[in-house]
């Protein structure tokens, strides 16, 4: 339930119209959202397509040309100190001090906050096997974005926005970064998560938002979005079949080749079984549709930059 702040339920992040136009049609349109308090928001779209503008002006960072925003009700261009006082945020593109040591920056991204647990910072570094002790000008690219996701997670803050936070990192640390996404919305924390990995934000997101060219185009829960989506059929025929597939209703863009066929499928699955339940098979599965088929359903065909 959303926390309440003077008698009111205040949203995590609202926004109305939130706006920032660079130049006429650059930019991000006016957008109307609301993340709910322990709510993991993913927000998808293809490069150029307005996520960095859009978080760096629900940040105050940038000052919106339209509408406006709130987070934990504080409005994020004349409150935005408040605003930052509350958030954890993980830059796109982390400037960190090369002679300070990783430790250094955990430690000084804490203090800067009135209320941080730096004890928690070095656990999160210890789970992501960051050395704390080296320099971060000695840094890979991924332990440097584990020292980023450490000083945003010093605060735990009530709400994280994080801008790519698995970007250059390993299997295994992305998926202590899912986990430690998953444990923050266990503690009732938002986290409003910016990426290009479809599977990830399928493997944590309650909710996406879809943007394209400056728009925020769809904003639905992951059931929701690949709802009516065709499944994938793949069907190996240990014989050659007994009838021709490619006509099947339920059946498109069938793809043969030899012994194998490729589809999708649309329709009840005990329409498909019963169509092959004569034919000798080798191997066969049906892939539910995935937010990837979502995301590339809703962008095919349009440019996706400007
Ligand atoms: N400072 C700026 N001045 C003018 N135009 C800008 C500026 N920053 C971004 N843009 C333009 O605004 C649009 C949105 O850019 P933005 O960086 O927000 O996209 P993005 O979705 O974060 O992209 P990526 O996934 O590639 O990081 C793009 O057309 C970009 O060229």
């Amino acid at each position: 339930m959303a926390p309440r702040e003077g008698g009111v339920h205040v949203n995590a992040i609202e926004t109305s119209g939130l706006g920032k136009e660079y130049a006429p049609g650059v930019g991000l349109r006016p957008m109307t959202l609301e993340v709910a308090p322990g709510e993991i928001f993913g927000f998808l779209g293809p490069n150029g397509a307005g996520k960095t503008t859009a978080i760096r002006t629900l940040l105050g960072f940038l000052r919106p040309t339209a509408g406006s925003a709130r987070i934990l009700g504080h409005d994020v261009w004349r409150g935005r100190e408040a605003v930052h006082a509350r958030v954890g945020y993980l830059p796109g593109e982390i400037k960190l001090r090369p002679e300070w040591t990783a430790g250094e920056v955990i430690r000084r991204a804490a203090a800067l906050r009135g209320q941080h647990d730096l004890a928690h910072s070095l656990t999160v570094a210890r789970r992501l096997a960051l050395d704390v002790t080296r320099r971060v000008g000695t840094l890979s690219k991924g332990n440097r974005q584990k020292v980023g996701l450490c000083a945003a997670l010093a605060a735990r803050a009530d709400v994280l926005i994080l801008d790519e936070p698995t970007d250059g990192l390993d299997p295994l640390a992305q998926d202590t970064v899912l986990a430690l996404l998953r444990e923050a919305r266990s503690e009732g924390r938002t986290v409003f998560l910016s990426s290009h990995v479809l599977t990830e934000v399928e493997r944590v997101a309650d909710r996406v938002g879809l943007i394209r060219a400056g728009d925020l185009v769809r904003v639905d829960d992951l059931a929701a979005l690949t709802a009516g989506l065709p499944q994938r059929v793949s069907v190996h025929f240990a014989a050659s079949p007994t009838r021709d597939f490619t006509a099947l209703p339920g059946l498109t863009d069938v793809v043969r080749e030899g012994h194998e066929l490729h589809a999708n499928w649309r329709g009840a699955p005990g329409d498909l079984l019963r169509a092959l339940a004569d034919e000798e098979l080798s191997a066969f599965s049906v892939t539910p549709p995935t937010l990837e088929d979502a995301f590339l359903g809703e962008y095919r065909g349009t440019g996706h930059d400007r």
